[in-house]
């Protein structure tokens, strides 16, 4: 909320409370502000404006809703900042807490800016699929030079008020009260000439290799947008203001706005902004939700077992503050779990310069290393992220049922098992919960946190609170075979494979995911995570191994297709990226470059041949839809066995874990905007293809949906029969 102060000769301060971004809809009233200008500036008495916000906050921007309403209104912000620009009075904006998009731009109109030492500030559009639209792309380079306005607009980060001030993007930093010191300024400033001041006037900063400045920055910017729309268009706005007169590229800035506010991209992308606050507002199928249940605070947590995850996990609890015990089985796993966890840190120190000193991880008070189970007796919170074996996890949770307090919360790292049959080995099985980490642990943003039968609403709601402690974006789901992201998963993967078995090669069918906007595609991610994790998996479900049965078919386990390319990958020794083979061949074990690999080439075509498969021509279109369709399928399995509460929750993990294009909204929103009549004619297409393969069957719900008119994705719930959309 935004307000306007007058400031008058005789010093006094006549207030009008004219709010332009409402809180907490952010609905703009600019006639108000308009109004207020014009008044101060017929007025001989006020001398000085100052704007300022309410309540310690400066504005975060336009109504995000508003952009996506059928009532969007053709608000005229930018008008409003050069009138602000125009005032032959000097006018002030004293920034505290946040100045974000539309705020930001009307500071910018501002001649002077104030900025509270703890203040943030940004042009955040970007990340909701937009550009600054109210003048903001051609003012900016004109205040910071265009390197800096590039960054700040294409990537929409927010900057502390110190980083504003040696941008040149605030006047002043101030660690006392900000609207008096934006009073005692816009006293000193009262007839002072102001045309300088007025950054529509000023020239660009040249730099003396502009032009290839810009070429180089578009290929940085386009690399790092993988088809999302709006990076690049932030720089042909900011292009237009090395180009043009600031007029012409005001005009620029307006249509390149409408091509994105029109774009689908934008909608997908404000989608994800508010489904990521939507699955904040947790309940279970039982109705717990925050209003029944306290989070219970962490004081001290423990992480057992130090491998690939549970490295990421120490490092994630010692960001956040809280000091851990961290538990190996023995004195050589201990200190090479030590030794890796103490080079994340050190890395992560390096990333944080002087705000490192608050990690202070050499501090055995902060940061302990043991081999001792007694070690656990005074936590409350251990995270178990030992080998994926429901034996060894059991035995685990025993011991700790005897050890830790009785009100210490037991969390399981699991990808996939059952967190009943893990809470069934403790006296507590209220206290047992699943917090599902993705790797790497101390950078991926999901939690996934799965609660089962007897877990208690603090549990879940004191893994909530984990989670935004850990900056982390926590996602409450129902207890069942691979969760919701995992078991979504499933059916991606098995089709990528069954495509190589009937013709395609692994770079085929990554290239067509990555196009769609993964950063990976599902190959590359295989060879990443290590082929024999799935393998142990098989082996353990006696998909493959010893177990098996003699006589079972090569391709075929209980009725349903199956393919045991992976098996034999395994059986070869290829791993993946650890043994410099997979998929792909890399130069060497730990190689990160994967290149197509001849001997895989052959090997799929002696194989089909082995097993009489028809090679044939598959498209795109093809790779696209099995996979993806098939794994959105699943989605509507779980959302009607309740296991999420809304399609926002799918999506926020698939964003947040899985490397899913935020600017296509996620799975569901994508089929959403597929159509689901679309959807399920495909499926019911390739299904019939392959009857043998029940992932492609569609799902019940699905049907429903379609059945039901193709209802728009916050009206499913309701037709679940299950619980309703957040959003
Ligand atoms: C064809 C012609 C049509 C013409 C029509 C178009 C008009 C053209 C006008 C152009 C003018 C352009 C102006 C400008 O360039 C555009 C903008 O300003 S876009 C908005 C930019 N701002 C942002 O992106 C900020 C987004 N918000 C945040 O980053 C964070 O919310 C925060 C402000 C940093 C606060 O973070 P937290 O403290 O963690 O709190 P939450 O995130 O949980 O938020 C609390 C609550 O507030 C809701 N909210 C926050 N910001 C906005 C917002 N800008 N609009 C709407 N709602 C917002 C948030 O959703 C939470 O509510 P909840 O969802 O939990 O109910
Ligand atoms: N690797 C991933 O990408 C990933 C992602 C999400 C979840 N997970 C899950 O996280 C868990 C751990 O996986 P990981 O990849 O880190 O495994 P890992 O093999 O890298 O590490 C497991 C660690 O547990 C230790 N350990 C084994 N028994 C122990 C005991 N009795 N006491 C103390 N420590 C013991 C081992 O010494 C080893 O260091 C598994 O349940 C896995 O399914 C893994």
């Amino acid at each position: 909320m935004l307000r306007l102060l007058l400031v008058c000769s005789c010093k006094r301060i006549r207030q009008f409370s004219y709010t332009i971004f409402s809180n907490p809809k952010f609905n703009i009233f600019l006639q108000a502000l308009e109004d207020g200008l014009k008044r101060a500036d017929a007025d001989p008495s006020v001398k000085a404006v100052m704007i300022c916000g309410e309540n310690g906050k400066f504005s975060a921007g336009a109504d995000i809703q508003g952009f996506s309403s059928p009532k969007r209104q053709g608000i005229a912000l930018g008008p409003l900042v050069s009138l602000i620009e125009r005032s032959e009075k000097p006018v002030v904006a004293a920034i505290e807490g946040i100045a974000l998009g539309g705020g930001l731009e009307v500071a910018l109109g501002c001649h002077f800016r104030v900025a509270h030492v703890q203040a943030r500030m940004g042009l955040p559009e970007v990340t909701i699929g937009l550009l600054p639209g109210a003048e903001g792309t051609q003012r900016l380079p004109r205040l910071i030079g265009v390197p800096a306005a590039l960054d700040l607009i294409t990537t929409g980060r927010h900057i502390p008020a110190t980083e504003a001030l040696k941008l040149g993007l605030v006047d002043e930093v101030v660690e006392e009260n900000t609207v008096e010191a934006g009073i005692r300024l816009a006293n000193k400033l009262i007839g002072q000439p102001l045309g300088p001041r007025r950054l529509s006037l000023k020239p660009i900063p040249r730099l003396p290799n502009m032009e290839a400045f810009l070429s180089e920055a578009l290929v940085k910017v386009k690399k790092q947008a993988r088809g999302c729309l709006a990076p690049e268009l932030c720089f042909q706005a900011v292009k237009a203001a090395t180009e043009q007169p600031f007029a012409d590229g005001v005009r620029r800035e307006r249509e390149l706005f409408n091509i994105l506010l029109t774009s689908g991209q934008a909608q997908a992308l404000q989608y994800a902004f508010f489904a990521e606050r939507a699955v904040q507002r947790w309940t279970t199928l039982s109705g717990a939700s925050w209003k029944s249940a306290s989070p219970q605070p962490i004081r001290r947590a423990a992480v057992i077992g130090l491998g690939t995850m549970g490295r990421g996990i120490v490092t994630s609890l010692v960001k956040a503050n809280i000091p851990v015990v961290a538990l190996e089985q023995d004195v050589e796993y201990l200190n090479t779990g030590r030794k890796a966890v103490m080079l994340l840190l050190e890395r992560e120190a390096m990333k944080m310069g002087q705000d490192a000193q608050s990690l202070d991880f050499h501090n055995p008070a902060r940061l302990q290393f043991t081999v001792d189970f007694d070690g656990l007796r005074d936590v409350d919170l251990v995270i178990e992220a030992v080998f994926e074996n429901m034996a060894l996890k059991k035995e685990i949770f025993k011991k700790l049922s005897g050890i830790c307090k009785p009100g210490a919360f037991l969390c399981t790292n699991t990808s996939a098992l059952n967190i009943d049959e893990i809470a069934s080995a403790t006296s507590h099985p209220q206290q047992v919960i699943g917090t599902h980490f993705f790797s790497p642990a101390h950078v991926m943003r999901l939690l996934e946190i799965i609660y089962g039968r007897h877990t208690s609403p603090a549990a879940i709601a004191t893994a909530m609170q984990l989670a935004k402690a850990m900056k982390k974006v926590g996602v409450v789901v129902g207890n069942c075979f691979g969760f919701v992201g995992n078991r979504m998963m499933f059916p991606y993967v098995q089709q990528a494979v069954f495509l190589l078995e009937e013709g395609s090669r692994p770079e085929n069918v990554d290239q067509v995911i990555e196009d769609f906007g993964f950063k990976i595609g599902p190959f590359r991610m295989s060879d990443l995570a290590g082929l024999d994790v799935g393998w142990r998996s098989r082996k353990g479900q006696g998909l493959t191994g010893a177990s098996l049965p003699p006589g079972t078919p090569a391709r075929q386990r209980h009725g349903r297709r199956y393919s045991p390319l992976p098996d034999l990958l395994c059986e070869q020794g290829r791993f993946g990226q650890k043994t410099g083979k997979g998929w792909y061949q890399y130069e060497k074990a730990g190689g990160r470059t994967a290149r197509p690999d001849p001997w895989l080439h052959s090997f799929l075509s002696e194989y089909r041949d082995t097993h009489q498969i028809k090679t044939r021509f598959i498209d795109q279109e093809e790779i696209l839809e099995r996979c993806l369709f098939s794994l959105i399928n699943e989605g509507f399995n779980i959302l009607a066995e309740g296991i999420a509460s809304g399609p926002e929750h799918l999506d926020v993990i698939y964003i947040n874990g899985y490397g899913w294009p935020k600017h296509k909204g996620g799975p569901m929103f994508h089929a959403s905007t597929v159509g689901l009549p679309r959807i399920l004619a495909k499926l019911q297409k390739y299904s019939e293809a392959h009857p043998d393969v029940p992932e492609l069957r569609p799902s019940a719900f699905l049907k429903k949906l379609v059945a039901a008119g193709n209802p728009p994705l916050k009206e499913w719930m309701s037709c679940s029969g299950s619980q309703s959309s957040k959003l």
